[in-house]
């Protein structure tokens, strides 16, 4: 009896399965074709029946394939999802961004796979909250990234800056003059040192001491696991089951292990500032917000401090670092550009200060811009929209049908991908996009029309726009700044031939073609002047 009905009851199982999953496949489909726009949006061809098109960008450099799809399809054009996902719609459409960034951020909320991503990494801080949290979290932060604050960082990140640069200088003395390094490694030395001073009073002794060194290992590892095909793959999968973030699968623990590394680190400074906050007269983030918190009686809880910290540590370091490292290696390739920095900072001669990067030093802002706009640390982002919503298009759709879209309908739930490291390369709006040229930024007339960029920093989206843009811009700006003016006047960078692809682990990573792990070598050697 068993073995004569057991095969009725699988067979009854499957065509129950498949009948349902084809009425609900057509249900949706005749859905999405009367009450929103998105069956009208250009689709590549293609994609296969499990992943839709969404294993295409992990088969090449990060950025190849969108940046091939916005040539032929324009800033607005849908994939098939994975795992039967409804369509994604890939936007680069500057009107389209601003309405889901500026106009109505609270109504755009980062996706299923970001959220829980943001939560391992860094915690519930600015970057994971939403909606009236978010309103509350940037209210309490904002006032501690002010320009003015930003300036009295100046001697914390001139202190780092001048410990790694004599750091390298003594590495390099004691190989004839002359070596290659791993630069985002170096790089990432002197931001972590820096975020430290200014976010929680900690000395990571450039790099040298045993948490840093530790928090180094952990991020390296959790890049490292991130690069390797499965945990690429990861998010697809965690997007159709979310348990997966909770099974012991080690890329996903690596990340969770940086947080917490952090967190040991500033609460030993949380229970000092905390037991007397008046008396506490330490000018950094956490003292900052302990005496508000205290005074204003505003009863933020101490994991709530402690998150916000944890945020600014990693995505205050490892992003500059990384577009520090991509900046250096460019400069590497183009020894004309190298050469030219070097001179307006040699003929500049005092020590650049906060208000001389800003206006006294037109090359090093020229480069700075060429390079946000060429590598942008936060590589990719998703977000979800909350509510049927339209999208205005700055740029109109055709379709072949013979209808001009100039905005789109779309339902709750819609997962819409932004493709940052792309986006400011397009050709059709840069001309040259893929071009190392910061000489376009001393013309204004070589510029795109503002209208054909969004609105963030110098119309670029490197920092994002609106409400949720990068709230530590300033600071980055900075960093980047001094860093990058240090390690000019005192070092030489040559390019080591190595092909250099880009992968998206956490941030954008610099990774040689047919090796393993992440890396970006140059080769360093002392200027001579
Ligand atoms: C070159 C360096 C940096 C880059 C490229 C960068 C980029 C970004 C981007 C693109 C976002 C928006 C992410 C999104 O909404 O999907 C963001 C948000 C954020 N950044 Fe930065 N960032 C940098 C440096 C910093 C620094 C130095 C800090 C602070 C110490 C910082 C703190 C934050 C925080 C707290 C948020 C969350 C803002 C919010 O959601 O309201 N970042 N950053």
């Amino acid at each position: 009896m068993y073995y004569t009905t057991l095969p009725y009851s699988i067979a009854a199982a499957i065509i129950f399965i498949s009948t349902a999953l084809a009425v609900r496949y057509f249900i949706r489909r005749l859905v999405c074709r009367y009450t929103t726009d998105i069956c009208r949006v250009p689709k590549p061809p293609g994609g296969s029946w499990l992943w839709g098109h969404e294993l295409e960008p992990l088969s090449k450099s990060w950025g190849v394939v969108y940046a091939s799809w916005l040539e032929t399809y324009g800033p607005v054009f849908r994939l098939n999802g994975a795992l039967g996902h409804d369509d994604i719609l890939v936007i680069a459409d500057p009107g389209a961004l601003s309405h889901m960034l500026t106009k109505n951020v609270y109504g755009y909320a980062k996706s299923f796979i970001m959220r829980p991503l943001i939560e391992r990494l860094v915690g519930r801080g600015l970057m994971w909250a939403e909606g009236e949290e978010h309103r509350r979290m940037h209210a309490l932060l904002s006032h501690i990234f002010t320009a003015e604050k930003t300036k009295n960082a100046y001697e914390d990140v001139k202190v780092s800056a001048d410990r790694v640069v004599m750091k390298l200088i003594n590495h390099l003395n004691s190989h004839d003059g002359d070596a290659t390094i791993k630069i985002t490694e170096w790089m990432g030395k002197a931001t972590l040192d820096i975020i430290g001073r200014i976010g929680f009073g900690h000395d990571f002794g450039c790099g040298e001491s045993p948490e840093a060194k530790k928090i180094a290992a952990v991020w390296e590892q959790s890049v490292s696991l991130g690069m390797t095909k499965i945990a690429r793959i990861a998010p697809i999968i965690i997007r159709t089951f979310p348990f997966i973030v909770s099974l012991p699968i080690p890329a996903i623990q690596a990340q969770g292990a940086i947080k917490l590394t952090v967190k040991e680190l500033a609460e030993e400074l949380y229970v000092k500032a905390s037991a007397n906050p008046e008396l506490n007269k330490g000018k950094d983030l956490l003292s900052t917000l302990i005496r508000a918190n205290f005074r204003e009686r505003r009863n933020i809880s101490k994991d709530e401090l402690l998150d916000h910290i944890c945020t600014f540590v990693m995505v205050g370091h490892e992003t500059t670092a990384g577009t520090l490292g991509f900046t250096i290696h460019a400069l590497a390739q183009h020894p004309e550009v190298q050469d030219k920095l070097r001179k307006e900072i040699l003929e500049f001669g005092a020590e650049p200060k906060y208000d001389d990067f800003l206006t006294k030093l037109p090359y090093l802002d020229a480069v700075t811009k060429e390079a946000m706009r060429m590598f942008p640390a936060s590589a990719h982002t998703e977000r979800i929209a909350l509510h049927d919503d339209v999208l205005p298009l700055r740029k109109p759709i055709f379709t072949p049908e013979g209808e001009t879209l100039i905005s789109l309908r779309i339902k709750k739930s819609q997962l819409i991908q932004i493709p940052s490291f792309p986006l400011d390369r397009m050709n059709a709006v840069w001309g040259d996009g893929n071009v190392f040229r910061p000489e376009r930024w001393l013309n204004p007339g070589q510029l795109p029309a503002p209208g054909k960029l969004t609105q963030g920093w110098s119309n670029l989206f490197i920092f994002s726009e609106g409400p949720r843009m990068c709230i530590g811009y300033r600071l980055a700006l900075l960093e980047y700044k001094a860093l990058l003016s240090s390690f000019v006047k005192h070092f030489v960078f040559h390019d080591t031939g190595a092909e250099i692809e880009h992968v998206w682990s956490n941030t954008l990573q610099p990774k040689v073609v047919g090796e393993e792990g992440l890396s970006l070598p140059v080769r360093v050697t002392l200027a001579d002047y």
